[in-house]
């Protein structure tokens, strides 16, 4: 696909913690409507991308361009607003806030934001459970609701960090439904995941990282006809 139909384009993406290079060059794009993964072992630097594309991780060189739009020395606000939302591996719930609360803080950056009816048509678990507080959530509730809480926002392009980790079989099924919704509406996701079964389930494509670099690029289709191909990367 030519270079100009890409929503999100990285090129050489390094990124460093003080000292330590983690990105050692990272390039990959994702086209609109798609879902990629990022997979590959711990510590491989999934993570940092994504935190690098939000400008979390603030010392990072390269290019990132988003519609077009360079954002690389941008702030990770100006970022938030060109359409891009962030849901972190660690979830960040509000713990004393209830889950209407919760899902009532985050700003309008786009419009387009989902209405809390619509949310809660995605995510029935969430209708039950909307007075109860964060702390009184199952894992995959509070996983739903981190997901909800950045669709309030209006933001089209999703950066979902490791949804299914240590959840329950039934319960990542039921997230992965609920992702492949989502991209059905029309939202671009790229998913940092080490679970292959559901990464499988979920995207269009893979991009696998190792040591701060891309090593690998394939279709699910690929995937699926040569798991050995992507078992070896991820030592599984
Ligand atoms: N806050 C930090 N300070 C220093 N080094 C870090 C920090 N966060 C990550 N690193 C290092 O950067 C490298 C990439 O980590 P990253 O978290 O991006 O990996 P990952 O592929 O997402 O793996 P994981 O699934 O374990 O998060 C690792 O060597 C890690 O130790």
């Amino acid at each position: 696909m030519p270079t100009d139909t890409a929503l999100l384009e990285v090129t050489d993406l390094r990124a460093w913690y003080a000292e330590s290079q983690a990105l050692q060059g990272i390039g990959f794009r994702v086209n609109p409507g798609e879902l990629v993964t990022l997979i590959g072992r711990n510590g491989a630097g999934k993570t940092t991308t994504l935190r690098s594309i939000m400008g979390i991780v603030k010392n990072r060189k390269g290019s990132i361009r988003f519609e077009g739009n360079e954002l690389i020395g941008k702030r990770t606000y100006q970022i938030a607003r060109q359409g891009i939302a962030y849901c972190p591996e660690e979830r960040g719930i509000f713990a004393s806030l209830s889950v209407r609360e919760n899902l009532s803080l985050p700003p309008t950056l786009k419009s387009g934001g989902m209405s809390e009816d619509a949310l809660f048509e995605t995510f029935p678990n969430l209708r039950a459970r909307a007075s109860s507080r964060g702390t009184q959530l199952s894992g995959g509730e509070q996983q739903m609701l981190a997901i909800a809480r950045i669709l309030r926002n209006g933001c089209r392009f999703l950066l979902l960090d490791e949804p299914s980790e240590g959840l329950a079989p039934v319960v990542v099924k039921e997230i992965g439904a609920q992702i492949r919704r989502l991209k059905a509406q029309g939202y671009t996701i790229l998913l940092v995941e080490q679970n292959l079964n559901f990464a499988r389930s979920v995207a269009d494509r893979h991009v696998v990282i190792e040591h701060g670099t891309v090593v690998d690029q394939l279709t699910n289709d690929e995937l699926s006809a040569d798991l050995n191909r992507v078992k070896t990367y991820l030592g599984v």
